[in-house]
């Protein structure tokens, strides 16, 4: 049915046109329709091509902000105000009240074009969040997600459907479709500006995203900001300070060829983040991070220490740690496998023989912490044992070895979280993984895979000690 997803397209293209939505005829927006549907499952995706070749400072696209669906544009504004709905919930109610509109809805062409949910993890079922997720840095996020949404519908949502002064069609209000329109908002809403807050921008949403490499960025029109919005004969420009434009543009960064994809960017997002908010995600991501919790630390530790033992050198630590920027309770292990300095330095004060550990003053510690983060002490690569006035005990080899095996413990440890299959595993599995019929099991093993092989450089880093 490539016709429905055209006919879809050609409806928004003259939307746009009577919106005042600019779109340029350098680009062209392209339907992959997957052939099966007619109905309002939409069963394409769109993304964005170049017919010809687009330079740096080319603009592309010049959206009205009054085009863009918010809390200050929807015919349920004032249901919103009155509701003192903000933020998720103003916004999803927005979408919520314009879908239950139907073609009485002045996006309605738009609201065609969006698929009627994105599939992040959200609104996966929490047995598949606890199986595809185990582990992950989203795991515990995805979970907590689905129980603030709940309780926001329950809250926000449920007592305007019950509420007999809205008359509001409560088909259109349900948790799942309140679930559907977050999902929405999680994956395709920009900030706007102070007025609007954030929104549905209809076309900026229909470029993907692409890593570091993007070619277009979302901006205000910096001319007409300047210029202001006084004349401007609308009720609106009661609301739009003079320094606010009346428009978005999208605007070339990085020169794109013709008949190639025009990507955006949706930020500086490692793989976890992409998949919770947008539902994909990407391999070879350079943001990506793994952390470690405190409590696997303290668990590691009780190999070594009694408890008391082990209390004691976590609150020295943690006096330590009041002068350093560093306050919660995780430590990030770098894409190549480099863990925090604060990390190394707890690792250091737990590894210390015991009457090492009572010998030591603060300023000896402070000083062993300052040599971690120099690399005078721990760090790989011979040659920078400077000899500082701490070095000495932190630096023999004895110690420098524990603090490398408590670093492979604890990237055991933190592997253990995955639960289920191996490294390799998941390598083979994704290779027998369909990234469209099988998108959730896709993206997660990509999440899983980045994860696992930090982890493997991280113990790599530790024998490198
Ligand atoms: C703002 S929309 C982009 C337009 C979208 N392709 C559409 O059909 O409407 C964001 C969604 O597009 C998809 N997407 C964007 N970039 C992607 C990428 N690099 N790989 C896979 N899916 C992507 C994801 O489903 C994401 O939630």
């Amino acid at each position: 049915m490539a016709a429905a997803s055209s006919r879809t397209v050609r409806g928004f293209k003259r939307w746009m046109k009577s919106n005042g939505v600019e779109c340029s005829d350098a680009i062209l927006l392209v339907s992959s329709d997957d052939g099966d549907s007619v109905d309002s499952s939409r069963s394409f995706s769109i993304y964005v091509k170049a017919l010809c070749d687009l330079k740096e400072g080319d603009v592309v696209a010049r959206i009205p902000k009054q085009s863009c669906l918010t809390v200050r544009t929807t015919a349920a504004c004032g249901l919103i105000e009155e509701a003192q709905l903000v933020g998720n919930s103003g916004l999803a109610v927005a979408i919520m009240y314009e879908l239950s509109l139907g073609a009485r809805s002045k996006w309605f062409p738009y609201l065609q074009i969006l698929p009627p949910f994105e599939d992040i993890p959200l609104l996966w079922p929490i047995k598949d969040i606890d199986y595809l997720l185990s582990g992950t840095e989203i795991h515990q996020a995805a979970r907590e997600d689905k129980t603030l949404v709940y309780q926001d519908w329950k809250e926000y949502i449920k007592p305007l459907i019950d509420s007999a002064s809205y008359e509001l069609n409560s088909n259109f209000f349900t948790l799942e479709k309140y679930c559907a329109a977050r999902s929405l908002i999680s994956s395709r809403s920009f900030q706007i500006d102070e007025y609007h807050g954030f929104g549905m921008v209809p076309l900026a949403d229909l470029f993907n995203h692409k890593t570091a490499a993007e070619n277009v960025h979302l901006t205000l029109d910096s001319d007409d900001a300047e210029g202001g919005m006084e004349s401007v004969d609308d009720s609106d420009s009661f609301w739009t300070s003079r320094n606010e434009s009346a428009f978005m543009e999208m605007i070339v960064v990085k020169g794109v060829k013709a008949g190639t994809e025009v990507f955006n960017t949706y930020g500086s997002v490692g793989t976890a983040a992409l998949l919770l908010r947008y539902g994909f995600s990407e391999p070879d991501n350079p943001y990506d991070i793994v952390n470690v919790d405190l409590n696997l630390v303290i668990h590691w530790s009780s190999s070594l220490l009694t408890s008391r033992q082990s209390r004691k050198r976590l609150r020295l630590w943690r006096k330590l740690k009041q002068h350093s920027n560093h306050d919660t309770d995780y430590f990030e292990i770098s894409h190549d496998g480099e863990p925090e300095a604060e990390l190394m330095t707890l690792l250091h004060v737990m590894s210390l023989p015991e009457k090492e550990f009572d010998d030591l003053d603060h300023d000896a510690i402070s000083a062993a912490e300052e040599a971690v983060r120099e690399n005078l002490v721990f760090f790989p690569g011979g040659g920078n044992e400077k000899k500082s006035k701490t070095s000495k005990k932190p630096s023999s080899s004895l110690l420098r070895q524990a603090v490398g095996k408590a670093l492979v413990s604890l990237a055991d440890a933190r592997e253990d979280l995955y639960g289920w299959g191996s490294l390799d595993d998941d390598i083979r599995s994704l290779e027998r993984c369909c990234q469209v019929s099988e998108p959730k099991l896709y993206y997660s093993l990509l999440l899983r895979i980045s994860e696992r092989r930090i982890i493997q450089n991280l113990r790599s880093w530790a024998k490198g000690i």
